[in-house]
Order: structure tokens, then C-alpha cells, then sequence
């Protein structure tokens, strides 16, 4: 870069920079006085104003000032938080104001246009020259998609076309320039080196600089309901994620609020991983959720749900148990789309026969019971939903508790009830009495007026019987207290038997072939029925029963939805069955979809392939709805661990590692778990002794990862911290973790505690040591104390090195 270059850029930032600070300085007395406004009418908001009803008209003038009082303090927090937004972007651009510029000349224009580019805009005070360009401005999309050359970008008036003349990248850091590149073809290949190179964090960082083109096309796709990105590992697909949020926060800031946007996140720890990437742009977080806590809010009062990390667990260690295939059979089956199917079978056979309803008793008595409940409700139009009968059945039930209330009050218990009343009983119904007599009192009054108005003798002489009331009150009253949860219950629908109408779907293989209309069964199902209904015993689900079990809970209940929300994003999604994508489209029946996830690493049963031709998702909206994105180019990994991780998948020629040189990974055996321990702590000590700061040692399962810490720590590792399901969130440092738990994380160094063939031996575990591998971002080290598991074995021995010990 020429140093005239250099000078007049620097020259440029100071001038920019200048103006910066001097409309902060501005804008300080403001913010801060509207604070102080804003805060003080407050204060005095309700001092002033008193209420005064009086008079209607003195009532009138109160609310009169409390309306206006609210709207002027409403005006001034609108204005008092866009100058608070302004002064905050503006402290945000201060030490780094840009990291790109574009010269543009629009076709049919003299002039070239000069366009910086930042993660807000800022505007000369003459309110017309943008000093910089915030990135999601439709002119900053030349920056990611074109190289200089003829470019052109889409605007809401039409497509602009032109030339780019010039595009060059910056990093600026406390105001100066510390580096400056021009690109030619690709952006920002220099400025992705150096990104890339840096160690990993603890949280995620955004990638607004070096977005690259295909990742921009994921952030800007605003056309379909459904936008599905099938990403190898490391390829952007979470990070292009947080900055298509950051994206549409701002193109649809008009309508659109944070809350209003919701990503499933795969565990908690994911959730504060990343939650810094938005506020580092200027933005709120969008809610984050996973999707057991959904099934845990729905379910949890009544049954127990077993999370989806007990079920890999179970996968992954119980092997050779009695029943073991059985359960694997059935998680495979209740997944699928069959299944599905197979319940949208049952509820309609459920609309004829086959519903199962809780009676409804007092005091060891029926009320109510299941069959006048069965009775009534097929009675009702057959036409009608499933649901739509069992709403008319709760009004009926709701009458019905009405009416026995009131027989109910002669029954003898009540009686009984009455001798044995508290005082406490007996003030409250005391109370009631005199605000009875009040108005008895008053009715009094009024029918001695009407008398002599009307000149006509009354009929019956009123005369408060107070003895009588009082215990007519009473028996009401201990009458009602025994109703009341009954009638919540019934509000609740617990007079429909849901845990029995799910159970009665494992019987046997007829019984279920009938009210399922035929549906196909998996080899096992008669175990399969006997590991279910064994469970619901206990007042517990199955994870692949959860989401199954609320789908049916919802055929009878009606379907639960969320309109509030406008788009959902869904990462690692891979990892969703195809039932519980139907699940979160009914939900959000408003919402738009962003889908981001790799087949390669689906490690859990109930996996959806995000892109085969047959797959569940596409049809979800329809092809016409839905787009596809597939990214290939890996941006975490140094070429040498993408070549050796893409040599594990099969079909993963096609990915393609960024160009960033490293170490081959490394093979260690050593006989014995001892050795295996005291090397592992050795390569630790000096990885850290290069700077790398974030290392985890990755085992298969949980109880392995508990095994490696404790034997680790015996050899000496006491810095290591082990990572569970409930840890919160992520430290920097050295860590033990479970390969299902790491997913979607990153680390300088990755330590395969055992590649044996007993550890990843079987088909399916072929993912889960693919995933393992993928998280490291400079070294990879494997493990062994025998032979290499056939995964390992199988790869082409250039792509990693051998310990020579
Ligand atoms: N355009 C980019 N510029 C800079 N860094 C990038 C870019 N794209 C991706 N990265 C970096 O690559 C790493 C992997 O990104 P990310 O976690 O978003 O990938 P992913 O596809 O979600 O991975 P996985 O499926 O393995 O979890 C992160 O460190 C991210 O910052």
C-alpha cells in the first residue's frame, strides 16, 4: 500500500473521527438532560397528580391531566432514546469507525463515489452525506458480493448498476489505521487470515468485517418462508445466523422488535456462547430458548420428560442391555414421519371411539364418571374436530358442576361439615351476612316506596331471617370450597385422560394397526410397547415420546400458538425431528424460518437431513416457499484438520478448508490409560505454553467425561474443569467435555481423549468423532491405548502425523 494511500485514509479517520466526538460532545447535555427530564417528571408524576372524584367533572379534569402528563412523558422517552440509540452508536464507532470502503460509479453518473462502510451510519451535519454507511444498507451488499469490476446492488426502487472501482479493508484499532489491504478477487482473504488466526473465546464474535458472499446471501434472503442452510462444520452457519438477526432487526426496525424474533439454541451453555454477538452490534438479543424447555414447560407438572442428552447417553453407553435395540428401534420410530402420520391416523379414530376421560369425584364419590363423559361426548356431532367436541364437553361439565353444587349443599357431609366450622369459617360468612343485609335492607326500602307509589299493598312483609341465611351461606360456601378444583381441573381439561389415550397406543401390534389405520410397525414393537407404558407408570416420557405425547395432547386440546413471534431461527438443526418441526410451525404460525444445521454432524436418532430431496423440511412449506443454502468452505479449521475431518465423511470432498496453514493432526498410542493420562496433561502444558488458551479434552459420553477428569486430575491436572448438561456457561481454559455438549463450540486445541474402535466403532459413531474433530481451530491431537478406531484407520495417511512415541 502506497504511504500517500495510507496518509490521506489516516487523514480521512481523524477528520471522521473529529466529528464524531464533537456530536457526541453535543449530544451529551442532551442525552443526559433528557435523562434528568424524563426521570423528573417521573418522579413527580403521581405527587401531582391526586385524584379528585368529587365531582364528574373534577374526575374528567384528573384523568384529562394524567393522560396529557403520560403522553408528554411518553414523547420524551421516544425522543430521549432515539439521542440515547445515536449517542450510543456513535461512542460504539468512535475507536473503530470503519473496516471497508467501496468506490461506486453508478452508471449515468460522472462521479465515483466514495462509500465507507460500519456497523452504524453516521451523516454530516448537513444531513445528507453519509460519512459512513451502516453494513446493512442495500449499498454496503456490494462490499460483500463483488469484486472491483461491474457490481450492483438491489435498492426498493429497482437494481442499481455500475462499476467498482476500488475496495479496500481496514483495521482500525483506538483510531489508528493498523492495517490496510485492497482486494481484488475474493474480500477480505488477508483480513479472514488474520480473523482466523486468532485464538478461540469464550463467547462468539461477529463477523461483520468479512462476511463473505455466500454468507451474505444467508443474512440478506428476505424472499422465502423457509430458508434451509445445509453448512459443513465451521463453514458460518451460526455466526451468518446472529448477523441475518442483526440484519433484520434493522431492515424491518419499523415493525419488528428483538423479542418478536426466537432461536433454539441446542443447550444452554450454546445460549450464553453466544450472546454477545448482537449487543457488539449495537442490537438486543432475540429471545433464545431450546426446545427442552418447551417440552419441560408443557409436560413437567404432570410428567417427567427425559432431556435429550439422558437419551444419547443411554444410546451411546447402553449397548448389550436387555432391550437395547428395542429402544433404539423405537426412538428411530418415533421420530419419523410415519409416526406422525400414525397419530393424525389415531386422533381421527379417536373422533369415533377410543377417548378416555377421568371421572370426576367428591369425597370418594362419582359425580361425574368416565362413561357419562364417554356418552356425552360422542354424542356430539361427529363432524366436528376432536377438540371442538371436547370444548363442548367442558362447557357441559362446567354446567353440570353448577347444578350438583347446588344439590350438593343438602347432602349429609355438608351437615356434618357445619358442626365442625372454625370461627375463621364463621366471621368470613358473618361478614357476607351484613353486606347481604345491607342491601336486603335497601330492598326493603325500595319495595316500601313502590307500595306507596303505587297505593297497592305489598304482598309478602320482608323480615331478614338471619338464622336461615347464615347457614344457607354456609353450607354454600363449604359447598364451593369443595367445587373449586374440580371446576379449575375441569378449565384444565384433566377430565380428558391423556397419559391413558397415549398408552392405549401400545397394547399390541392390532391393536395399534386399527385405531392407526394400518400404520407400519418396527420389527420390536411389542418391547417397544412394553418400554413405553412401563415408563408412563411411572409418571415419566421417553425424549422421543415427549413431543409425540404433546401432539396428541394438542389433537385433543387444540394446538397452542405463539403469534407474537415473526421469525425463527433453529441452529443445529440436524438435531430436530421432523415431528417436532411440525411442532414449531404450528406453534409459530406467523413466524418465518431460518434452518441452519450439517447431516454430517448429526449425532442424535431422531436426526432430519436438511437437504435430501425427500426431506421432511422442504415439505414442510413447500418447495415454493422454501430456499436452500449450502455452504462448503470452512473458515474454523487450518486446512490440515479440514482435510483430515472431511476425509472421515463420506461425501465430504466437496468441502473445502480456507486457506490457513497449521500442524497435521497428531496420533498418539501408548499402552495403558496411565501413560495415555500423563502424555494428554504433557501436550496441554504445551499447547499453553504456545498461547493457546481454550483446550478441551473431548470424550464420547458423560460418564467417560467424568472418568478422564477424575483419572486426570489423579495424574496432576487440577487447572481442568469438567463440563456437564448443567454448567451455565463456558470459561476460558482447559476442559473435559462430552462430544455432544461441545457441539456448535470451538477451541484452539481439540484432544480426542479416545479414538479406539470401542469408542467409535459403530456406524453411528462415526458422526460423533467427526463433530469431535471439527471443533479445533489450530491442533488436533487423538488418542488411543490399543487400536485406532476403523473410522481413523480408514483415512489416507498424508493428512495426519504419528507421535514417535
Ligand atoms: N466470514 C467470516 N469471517 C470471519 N470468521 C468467520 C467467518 N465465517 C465463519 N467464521 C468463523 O468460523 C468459525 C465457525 O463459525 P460458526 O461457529 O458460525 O460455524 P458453524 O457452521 O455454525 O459451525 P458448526 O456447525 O461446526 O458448529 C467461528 O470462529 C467464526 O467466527
Amino acid at each position: 500500500m502506497e504511504t500517500k494511500d495510507w496518509r490521506l485514509e489516516q487523514e480521512r479517520l481523524e477528520r471522521v473521527r473529529n466529528k464524531l466526538q464533537a456530536r457526541i460532545v453535543e449530544l451529551e447535555p442532551e442525552v443526559a438532560g433528557l435523562r434528568d427530564q424524563a426521570t423528573d417528571i417521573r418522579k413527580r408524576f403521581w405527587e401531582e397528580v391526586t385524584i379528585n372524584t368529587s365531582t364528574h367533572e373534577d374526575f374528567e379534569e384528573s384523568f384529562y391531566t394524567i393522560n396529557q402528563q403520560s403522553a408528554v412523558l411518553a414523547e420524551r422517552e421516544r425522543g430521549h432514546k432515539l439521542l440515547t440509540q445515536q449517542w450510543k452508536s456513535m461512542n460504539r464507532l468512535l475507536p473503530s469507525p470503519y473496516f471497508g470502503r467501496i468506490d461506486f460509479q453508478e452508471d449515468g453518473l460522472d462521479l465515483s463515489e466514495q462509500i465507507y462502510i460500519g456497523v452504524s451510519s453516521f451523516v454530516d451535519e448537513d444531513g445528507l452525506s453519509f460519512l459512513i454507511y451502516d453494513w446493512r444498507t442495500p449499498i454496503a451488499s456490494l462490499y460483500y458480493d463483488y469484486s472491483p469490476g461491474l457490481a450492483s446492488y438491489v435498492t426498493p426502487a429497482g437494481r442499481i448498476e455500475g462499476t467498482m472501482e476500488l475496495k479496500r479493508q481496514f483495521q482500525i484499532q483506538n483510531g489508528q489505521i493498523r492495517n490496510m489491504f485492497d482486494a481484488s478477487e475474493t474480500i477480505g482473504d488477508e483480513l479472514l487470515q488474520q480473523v482466523l488466526g486468532k485464538g478461540a473465546d469464550s463467547q462468539m464474535k461477529s463477523i461483520v468485517a468479512t462476511i463473505q458472499k455466500e454468507q451474505n446471501a444467508i443474512i440478506r434472503n428476505d424472499k422465502s418462508r423457509m430458508l434451509i442452510v445445509q453448512g459443513a462444520a465451521g463453514s458460518g452457519k451460526t455466526s451468518a445466523a446472529l448477523q441475518r438477526v442483526a440484519y433484520l432487526l434493522y431492515k424491518h426496525r419499523q415493525t419488528i422488535r428483538a423479542d418478536q424474533i426466537v432461536l433454539f439454541s441446542p443447550n444452554p451453555m450454546f445460549t450464553s456462547y453466544i450472546s454477545t454477538v448482537l449487543p457488539e452490534l449495537g442490537e438486543e438479543n432475540m429471545q433464545q430458548t431450546t426446545f427442552q424447555e418447551y417440552l419441560d414447560y408443557w409436560l413437567g407438572s404432570s410428567l417427567r420428560p427425559e432431556d435429550a442428552f439422558d437419551q444419547i447417553e443411554f444410546v451411546l453407553t447402553a449397548q448389550g442391555t436387555p432391550g437395547y435395540e428395542a429402544r433404539l428401534q423405537g426412538i428411530e420410530y418415533k421420530a419419523s414421519e410415519t409416526f406422525l402420520q400414525a397419530l393424525q391416523n389415531y386422533g381421527m379414530w379417536l373422533g369415533r371411539e377410543g377417548m378416555r376421560f377421568n371421572g370426576i369425584r367428591v369425597r370418594e364419590r362419582d359425580l361425574i364418571t368416565a362413561e357419562r363423559m364417554r356418552v356425552k361426548f360422542y354424542g356430539y356431532d361427529h363432524s366436528l374436530p376432536l377438540f371442538n367436541r371436547v370444548v363442548l364437553l367442558q362447557e357441559w361439565l362446567l354446567n353440570e358442576l353448577a347444578s350438583l353444587e347446588r344439590m350438593e349443599r343438602n347432602a349429609p357431609w355438608v351437615q356434618e361439615e357445619l358442626d365442625y366450622l372454625d370461627t375463621e369459617q364463621y366471621a368470613e360468612v358473618f361478614g357476607m351476612l351484613h353486606k347481604e343485609r345491607e342491601l336486603f335492607d335497601l330492598a326493603e326500602l325500595y319495595a316500601t316506596v313502590r307500595e306507596k307509589m303505587s297505593n297497592k299493598r305489598r304482598e309478602d312483609e320482608g323480615d331478614f331471617d338471619f338464622a336461615g341465611r347464615e347457614e344457607d351461606l354456609l353450607r354454600r360456601s363449604i359447598v364451593k370450597e369443595s367445587f373449586k378444583p374440580l371446576r379449575k381441573s375441569v378449565k384444565k381439561f384433566s377430565f380428558v385422560d391423556v397419559k391413558a389415550i397415549f398408552g392405549q397406543l401400545f397394547v399390541d401390534e392390532a391393536a395399534y394397526r386399527q385405531r392407526t389405520n394400518g400404520a407400519a410397525v418396527p420389527a420390536q414393537w411389542s418391547e417397544i410397547c412394553r418400554q413405553t407404558k412401563e415408563k408412563l407408570l411411572r409418571n415419566e416420557l421417553f425424549h422421543e415420546d415427549a413431543t409425540p405425547y404433546l401432539y396428541v395432547k394438542e389433537l385433543i386440546e387444540g394446538v397452542r400458538t405463539n403469534t407474537e413471534i415473526r421469525y425463527v431461527f433453529v441452529d443445529e438443526g440436524q438435531d430436530y425431528s421432523p415431528f417436532q418441526y411440525e411442532y414449531l410451525k404450528k406453534l409459530f404460525p406467523r413466524a418465518r424460518m431460518t434452518v441452519l444445521g450439517d447431516f454430517g454432524q448429526a449425532i442424535f436418532m431422531q436426526a432430519t437431513s436438511l437437504e435430501a430431496a425427500d426431506s421432511p423440511l422442504v415439505r414442510l412449506f413447500g418447495e415454493a416457499e422454501t430456499s436452500l443454502v449450502r455452504l462448503v468452505r470452512s473458515y474454523r479449521s487450518t486446512r490440515e484438520i479440514v482435510e483430515f475431518t472431511k476425509s472421515m465423511l463420506p461425501g465430504g470432498e466437496e468441502i473445502t478448508p480456507f486457506e490457513r496453514g497449521g500442524q497435521k493432526p497428531l496420533l498418539t498410542r501408548l499402552d495403558g490409560g496411565e501413560k495415555r493420562d500423563a502424555q494428554i496433561l504433557a501436550d496441554i502444558a504445551a499447547l499453553r505454553a504456545e498461547g493457546f488458551d481454550s483446550i478441551a479434552v473431548i470424550t464420547k459420553t458423560a460418564a467417560e467425561s467424568r472418568e478422564a477428569y477424575e483419572s486426570l486430575q489423579i495424574h496432576g491436572g487440577e487447572a481442568l474443569q469438567l463440563i456437564t448438561k448443567e454448567t451455565p456457561g463456558f470459561e476460558k481454559g482447559a476442559m473435559v467435555i462430552p462430544v455432544y455438549l461441545a457441539k456448535g463450540v470451538e477451541f484452539d486445541a481439540v484432544l480426542v481423549y479416545d479414538a479406539s474402535p470401542e469408542a467409535y466403532g459403530r456406524a453411528n459413531e462415526r458422526k460423533l468423532l467427526y463433530t469431535a474433530c471439527t471443533r479445533a481451530m489450530h491442533r488436533l491431537h487423538l488418542y488411543t491405548t490399543g487400536d485406532w478406531s476403523p473410522f481413523v484407520q480408514a483415512l489416507p495417511v498424508n493428512v495426519y502425523e504419528k507421535a514417535p512415541y
